[in-house]
């Protein structure tokens, strides 16, 4: 379902589904808004990145997913040590032909990035080092936290992919990793736990704000991290 982008809109790019879910009480209008982040969820495609931020932002396992096209973007808001934090979720897609066009927009203004495998999909585990290779690309600041995550741990007599090699190759690039299962009810805390750590991490960096009409660009995001966490490395 496309989104309409209306005037006043938080988001500067949209495309695809919505889904939004407010799962935690957001302050009144007159108080200070929330705090904005967005969060890229990258990986090969069918590792279950679609039903993983379903699983965050709308609380269920998500049948029949079809595969994404361009972005699905969803979100949820956390209460924090009372504050407000709206993570801005960016499912983006895994095939090359879907997600083409829209890569500079996936990795634009991001503050965090999770990569996901597929524990059973041993090929979908080799291809993480090409999606942070990818995302380096595009410059992302080394501050920008990332973390990797190993889904369908639900399917126990099909996983080829080892925890000691998932962690070693984490370790190698000093991510955090999760295993989990957007599909089994029992990880749902689990994976909202994947979610929190980042959530918390963000906490500490600035937020992304609206530029005031008279800054140009009315309704567009821009950053207001350092400009080491938030500009080009390369
Ligand atoms: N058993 C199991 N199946 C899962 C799990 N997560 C997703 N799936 C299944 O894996 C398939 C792909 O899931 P998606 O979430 O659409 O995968 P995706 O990474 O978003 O794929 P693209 O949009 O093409 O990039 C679907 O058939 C899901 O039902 C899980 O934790 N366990
Ligand atoms: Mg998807």
């Amino acid at each position: 379902m496309a989104i309409e982008h209306k005037p006043g809109d938080e988001f500067d790019t949209v495309f695809g589904q919505s889904d939004s879910s407010e799962l935690t009480s957001h302050r009144d209008h007159d108080t200070a808004p929330a705090r904005i982040f967005k969060i890229i969820v990258i990986g090969d495609s069918n590792v279950g990145k679609t039903c993983l931020t379903y699983r965050f932002c709308g609380g269920t396992f998500l049948k029949n997913p079809e595969a994404t096209i361009g972005v699905d973007f969803r979100e949820r808001t956390l209460e924090l040590d009372g504050e407000s934090i709206k993570l801005q979720i960016w499912d983006t897609a895994g095939q090359e032909r879907f997600r083409k066009s829209m890569v500079e927009h996936y990795y634009r203004s991001v503050h965090a990035v999770i990569f996901v495998y597929d524990v059973t999909s041993l090929s979908s585990f080799e291809s993480v080092p090409d999606w942070i290779e990818e995302c380096s690309r595009h410059c992302v600041g080394p501050l920008v936290p990332r973390i990797m995550v190993g889904n369908k741990c639900d399917l126990r007599d099909r996983r080829e992919v080892p925890t000691t090699a998932a962690q070693c190759l984490a370790d190698s690039y000093n991510f955090p990793l999760f295993e989990t299962s957007a599909k089994e009810p029992a990880e749902k805390e689990h994976v909202d736990a994947i979610f929190l750590t980042l959530a918390y991490r963000l906490k500490s960096h600035k937020p992304l704000r609206l530029k005031q009409p008279n800054e140009g660009g009315v309704g567009r995001l821009w950053d207001q991290r350092e400009p080491e966490a938030a500009t080009c490395q390369c």
